[in-house]
């Protein structure tokens, strides 16, 4: 069972995908001096034989945190995912190895609100296909299927962080809105929900999706959902690669059932920049391909890089676990001139019993406690007095349902 009690200097942070140079910033400020920072993804024996030496990793989308790897990462504290989407993380897993994760919950929303609008407007021009002919010497100048954005209706699948944002701003174009959500949503502006994911497939001239990757999401987009579009319409995906069936979609580009489509996220991505990008939406004009960048640009990442690493100093320095995807939420204050113990454990009875003994057996002074608990695992904070801090995390450590356990000067 790991326990720890590190001097900032011996806490080892790895942050991989280039991640923005200010986290590293935040992180030095901070006291942290052992961070390593990383241009690509890490994958197979690298990424075991690096993660077991950390205490916290920063991954975007590429690096996959699979149970398989979290097995190795004995030392591993938290993990920041820089970006909206914690699914290439095992989050069970890591919650039940007393793993936090944590996430940036708006930081790109933005970025990706802004490139779906502009890639609406470009494919309601047939402007891809346009360029396209334009670089191989053709001329299509032509209104036919060329159309304005003002006055068509936009049908928003997930009206989260980025939909609702993208609503306002579609609004603002003149566009009509209206969304589908699993749960009910406050409408901004004139947009509407529709009376289901059907209604608004077969009413919108544009249908852009916006869901988490989730067990209900995976191929919510199918051949017969692709079927019930409108025919005409154009159809955006920069959610997951995972939420919609490409061979459906490219063969309604190519039967011309759809007039375009922009697609940032599939179901199979390279690896690096340096890998071939292979899918049947190639060599489909009036189809955008992006490589998943709709939160890549620079504000993004800067924003990014502070919000992700504030929580994993926030968490390291004092335990707050505040906006933790998979971990109980709790918030703490400072606590100067005693030491801290925190303590990661399975939900089952009798744990906190058992600490609470312990402590006064062994004439623990208890200046403070703080504990939250979720469905698998409790997290439970003892400030203390400085002399007791080494005894108490000896002897908490081996507390039968211990995940993790360390201790705060
Ligand atoms: N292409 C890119 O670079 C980026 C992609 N993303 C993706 O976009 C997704 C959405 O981001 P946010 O808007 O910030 O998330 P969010 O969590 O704020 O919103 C997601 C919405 O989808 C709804 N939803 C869940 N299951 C649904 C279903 N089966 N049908 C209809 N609605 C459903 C939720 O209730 C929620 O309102 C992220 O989870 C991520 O995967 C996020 C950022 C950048
Ligand atoms: O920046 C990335 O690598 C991924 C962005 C993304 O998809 C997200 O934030 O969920």
């Amino acid at each position: 069972m790991p326990k720890t009690s590190l001097d900032k200097s011996k806490i080892k942070f790895l942050l991989l995908e280039g991640v923005h140079q200010n986290s590293v910033d935040a992180l030095h400020a901070a006291g942290y001096t052992n961070v390593e920072l990383l241009p690509g993804a890490l994958e197979g024996e690298e990424l075991l034989r690096k993660i077991a030496d950390v205490h916290f990793i920063g991954v975007r989308s590429r690096t996959q945190l699979t149970a398989q790897v979290l097995e190795h990462a004995h030392k591993l504290v938290a993990i920041g995912c820089f970006c909206i989407g914690t699914n290439q993380v095992d989050l069970k897993v890591a919650r039940e190895k007393g793993i936090a994760v944590f996430n940036a919950p708006y930081s790109n929303t933005r970025s990706v609100a802004e490139l779906v609008l502009a890639q609406a407007i470009l494919l309601l021009r047939g402007i891809p296909e346009k360029n396209a002919a334009a670089h191989r010497g053709g001329w299509l100048k032509s209104a036919t299927n060329a159309y304005e954005a003002r006055g068509k209706t936009l049908g928003i699948v997930g009206y989260g962080a980025i939909g609702s944002q993208l609503s306002v701003l579609a609004e603002g174009l003149g566009m009509h809105v209206q969304f589908h959500d699993v749960v009910a949503k406050l409408p901004l502006g004139n947009a509407h929900q529709a009376a289901s994911l059907h209604e608004l497939l077969a009413t919108s001239d544009i249908v852009s999706l916006h869901v988490p990757d989730l067990p209900s999401t995976k191929w919510m987009i199918k051949a017969a959902e692709i079927a019930q579009l409108k025919p005409g319409a154009i159809f955006i995906n920069a959610s997951r690669g995972t939420v919609v069936e490409i061979e459906p979609l490219a063969q309604a580009i190519r039967d011309k059932k759809l007039l375009g489509a922009a697609v940032d996220v599939f179901p199979t991505e390279p690896k690096s920049n340096k890998d071939e990008f292979v899918s049947p939406l190639r060599g489909l004009d009036n189809v955008i391909l992006t490589p998943h960048i709709g939160g890549s640009t620079m504000e993004a990442q800067a924003n990014i890089g502070v919000e992700v690493a504030a929580k994993l100093i926030r968490y390291s320095d004092n335990g707050t676990s505040t906006s933790s995807v998979n971990f109980p939420e709790v918030a703490l204050p400072e606590h100067p001139g005693k030491h801290r113990v925190l303590h990661v454990h399975r939900n089952q009875p009798g744990v906190l019993s058992q600490i609470n003994r312990i402590l006064s057996d062994n004439d623990v002074n208890i200046s403070a406690q703080y504990l939250q608990t979720n469905e698998a695992i409790g997290y439970v904070v003892i400030d203390l007095d400085a002399k007791s801090s080494d005894l108490a995390l000896h002897k908490l450590a081996e507390v039968p349902g211990t995940l993790r356990c360390r201790v705060l000067f």
